[in-house]
């Protein structure tokens, strides 16, 4: 049976169960393409963050990125859980409010945020901006003084680590588009441009260096180099950081080839490395800020497909076609992405037959794994996709003009919908006539 399912996931009738529940029933209740989360799994890891702040005896915040999946339920969880969450975008904010998240536990990400999306966040006393450019600065005083308040802010610093994942996932590269340069001396400029902004509170220092990877050494180096910023400022400026973000990207298991760590021993290694490099510069320990997203919903999430079509091309693999594809998962098709899928009736049927599983939209390119060993299908059944929890339904579409997938969360035996499927009627919402007559 595939590693990634427990022993306990399978139920009598042998069907694949989340979080207690069938997922035959959970198809024929909510349909499929279906999203389905494991809500423990969320909270425990969460909670395994956390876990290991408080071992170290350390000031932190596990701070959910809700790019990799946002909704109100998810910041509803997040904030049970006591997490901090970080937004990008005016609509992540929206949802986050809406969800009643606690605003001083929110901070702003984004490379170019507008002038409406700061007022918004000022005017709802998010807890931290953190401010990624000089634009932006500019744009973040005019709001403040508008609004005549004040905010707490990081600077997002631009390391100069490129990490080992795929290209699109390095952010902390020196030629990157977020945050502020080193070498070049921008990073100094922010820090005397904020430091002599009274509405602006400088707090500390934030870097990210990119997302799904595997390696410590990144990490360990991103620790290290934000310290080392800071016993600079302290020297040349005479300010003392108070919080060092080190941003997310912990890397999770997809296939049986990944082999991470746990999530939780990243976080280890970074607040060893902190703790080490505050003892020999004799700095005060800052609070230790981290921000993941992928390793907090990924594991927990799966696909639940109905298969359709099957062809059979001689000497190929065949094509087992799905009702879902690239519209409800992107991530195969955009960085050739690898998951594994079960055959959710009967993961533990042998393995007969190594296929493709083709999605349904008009893509050659709408693959959603390549080969993948399953047993016999037929018209009707229904596989399991693992792993799918996080970018997945964040970053879906409705290519071709399908309509997204319902979200279930699942816990203790119970499912609950917590995204309506889209309806016909929804994908025309916004559109409206186009009348040319005089
Ligand atoms: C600034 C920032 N923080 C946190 C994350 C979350 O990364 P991940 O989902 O890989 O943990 C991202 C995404 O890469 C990010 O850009
Ligand atoms: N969307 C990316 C992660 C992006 C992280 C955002 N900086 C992925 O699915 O791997």
């Amino acid at each position: 049976m595939n590693s990634q399912i427990l022993e306990n996931q399978i139920n009598q009738a042998g069907h694949l169960t989340i979080g207690g529940v069938d997922t035959v029933e959970l198809a024929k209740k909510y349909g499929t393409p279906l999203v389905v989360y494991d809500v423990e799994q969320i909270r425990n890891q969460i909670r395994a963050f956390k876990k290991v702040f408080e071992e170290e005896n350390v000031k932190y915040a596990v701070s959910y990125a809700s790019k990799a999946f946002a909704c109100i339920a998810i910041y509803q969880v997040a904030a049970a859980e006591g997490a901090y969450t970080d937004v990008v975008s005016d609509g992540e904010l929206y949802t986050a409010l809406k969800a009643h998240f606690p605003v001083e536990k929110i901070s702003f990400h984004g490379n170019n945020k507008s002038k409406s999306e700061l007022e918004m966040a000022v005017k709802n006393h998010v807890g931290k901006i953190i401010v990624d450019n000089f634009h932006e600065i500019k744009l973040l005083d005019q709001v403040l003084r508008e609004q005549d308040t004040k905010i707490d802010v990081m600077l997002r610093i631009t390391p100069g680590i490129s990490a080992h994942t795929h290209e699109y996932d390095q952010t902390g590269q020196v030629d990157s588009k977020f945050g502020f340069d080193l070498e070049s001396g921008q990073a100094d400029l922010a820090l005397e441009q904020v430091l002599a902004n009274s509405r602006m509170n400088m707090i500390g220092l934030h870097a990210h260096i990119g997302s799904q990877i595997f390696e410590l050494n990144g990490f360990e180096m991103a620790a290290k180099k934000l310290m080392e910023i800071a016993e600079n400022w302290r020297s040349q400026y005479g300010y003392t950081a108070q919080v060092i973000n080190v941003g997310g990207g912990f890397g999770i298991k997809y296939t049986a080839e990944d082999n991470p760590l746990k999530p939780e021993e990243f976080v280890r290694a970074i607040v060893k490395t902190i703790k080490e490099e505050a003892k020999n510069a004799s700095f005060p320990l800052p609070e230790i800020d981290i921000e993941p997203g992928r390793s907090i919903v990924g594991p927990a999430g799966y696909n639940l497909y109905t298969t359709g079509s099957r062809k059979i091309v001689p000497g190929h693999r065949p094509y087992v076609t799905v009702d879902g594809g690239m519209g409800d998962n992107i991530r195969p098709a955009l960085y050739d992405a690898k998951y594994e899928t079960v055959l959710a009736t009967d993961p533990r049927a042998e393995l007969t037959e190594h296929v493709r599983i083709a999605g349904k939209y008009c893509e050659s390119g709408d693959i959603l794994a390549e080969d993948q060993a399953l047993p016999a299908t037929k018209s009707g059944s229904l596989l399991a996709m693992l792993d799918t929890g996080a970018y997945g339904y964040s970053m879906a579409s409705n290519y071709n003009r399908n309509a997204r997938p319902a979200v279930v969360f699942a816990e203790k035996g119970k499912a609950q919908l917590v995204i309506k499927r889209e309806s016909l009627e929804d994908l025309v919402h916004l559109d409206q006539p186009y009348n040319n007559e005089d």
